[in-house]
């Protein structure tokens, strides 16, 4: 049964993979450049909440993920002092929150926030605080944890790992690498991922989005990720045959037995050339095989996107119905790097009461 718009809009959602550095209200980032004097991209004219929206988007809409990530400039330009990642932060939890999100880990590399004097440690803080704000002033209608990047083609990996186990038991749930893929393995960070591992601590790893199966063998079989950034590239190592009969290949055997969850962003895909469409992109097949595929946004600003937009289009593409999206949200939260008990209890006590509630509605 078809959802409408409006059900999917309130239906509850898990986000495990949403970059805070590309989330930001456009209007946010031009009080920001004005304050802090961050020159903005030229537009050719005064620049509107609107206009710079758009040159995000289309800036980002490039094939490429190395242009796509160009766009970030103008997004961590502003973030550079405690009381701009703090409002950056509460007000993602406002936007999460009104698009019906219950649980949240928002990841950003805070080595990229220290241009203007703040520490590592201060950055995380002043993240946290904005969290807090944003989370309190809702009444605790949503759950947020900070997820610690280290960029792949930097070598902060070590210490960045560090801090986020300093921050473990103060809003911080895991870290991860992102960054340019291609020419940047996993293995560069292998000591980061050797140490998170004997400290019993959770990362995932952005990988198989701009370069392929190798970099996903490499982000499990060598570091040890719990998760995928991405991943889509495992389609490489399934085999469709013309009789419509499946194979998996080793790798994507090993990825779907263990249960190693998809971090998915389709319109991100889409935008970096990963995927030539949503109706094309692999998630519609990885859903059909029962891999642990996890719904995301990845950078809502970037790809004009939220996660109501995120399943809508894939109601529109693959003809999903709410027990769908009932899935892909259990299966986030199944997934989430917070206390397994804590888990559970948003699922018995969030998730699935709203969606009995939607598929009563809908008469289902
Ligand atoms: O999709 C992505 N792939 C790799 N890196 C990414 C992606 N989206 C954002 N990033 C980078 C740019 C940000 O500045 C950084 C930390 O959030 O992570
Ligand atoms: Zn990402």
């Amino acid at each position: 049964m078809t959802p409408t718009l409006d059900q999917v809009r309130r239906a509850p959602k898990v986000l495990l993979h949403d970059h805070l550095d590309g989330g930001l209200r456009p209007q946010t980032i031009l009080e920001l450049a004005a304050d802090s004097g961050h020159r903005l991209p030229d537009l050719g004219a005064e620049p509107t909440a609107e206009s710079l929206g758009r040159w995000f988007a289309e800036a980002a809409d490039s094939g490429s993920l190395v242009r796509y990530l160009e766009t970030f400039d103008h997004t961590v330009g502003v973030m550079q002092t405690g009381p701009a990642l703090t409002r950056v932060a509460r007000e993602c939890v406002e936007d999460l929150a009104a698009d019906g999100v219950v649980y949240a880990e928002i990841r950003y590399a805070p080595e990229q926030h220290v241009e203007s004097g703040l520490t590592l440690e201060e950055v995380v803080a002043a993240v946290q605080e904005g969290f807090d704000e944003g989370v309190a002033a809702l009444g605790g209608r949503i759950v947020v944890r900070q997820l610690l990047t280290a960029m792949r083609h930097q070598a902060r990996s070590m210490e960045i790992a560090e801090l986020a186990v300093a921050w473990r038991d103060r809003g911080v749930a895991g870290f991860d690498i992102a960054g340019a893929e291609a020419g940047y393995p996993p293995t560069r960070h292998l000591d980061a991922f050797e140490y998170l591992q004997r400290e019993n601590f959770h990362f995932t790893i952005h990988a198989g989005e701009a370069f392929g199966l190798p970099s996903i063998w490499q982000a499990i079989q060598w570091c040890g990720a719990d998760r995928l950034g991405h991943g889509v590239r495992i389609i490489d190592d399934v085999t469709v045959h013309d009789d419509g009969s499946v194979e998996l290949g080793r790798l994507a055997a090993y990825v779907r037995d263990k249960r190693i969850p998809l971090e998915m962003c389709p319109w991100s895909n889409v935008q970096t050339g990963a995927a030539a469409s949503i109706a094309d992109h692999p998630i519609g097949l990885l859903k059909k095989l029962r891999f642990r595929v996890t719904l995301n946004t990845d950078n809502r600003l970037m790809s004009k996107t939220s996660m109501t937009h995120e399943m809508w289009s894939l109601v529109e593409a693959f003809g999903y119905g709410l027990d769908d999206l009932r899935w892909f949200t259990i299966n986030g939260m199944k997934s989430s790097f917070l206390p397994f008990d804590q888990r559970l209890a948003i699922i018995d006590d969030v998730i699935k009461p709203a969606y009995a509630a939607l598929l009563t509605e809908a008469g289902g």
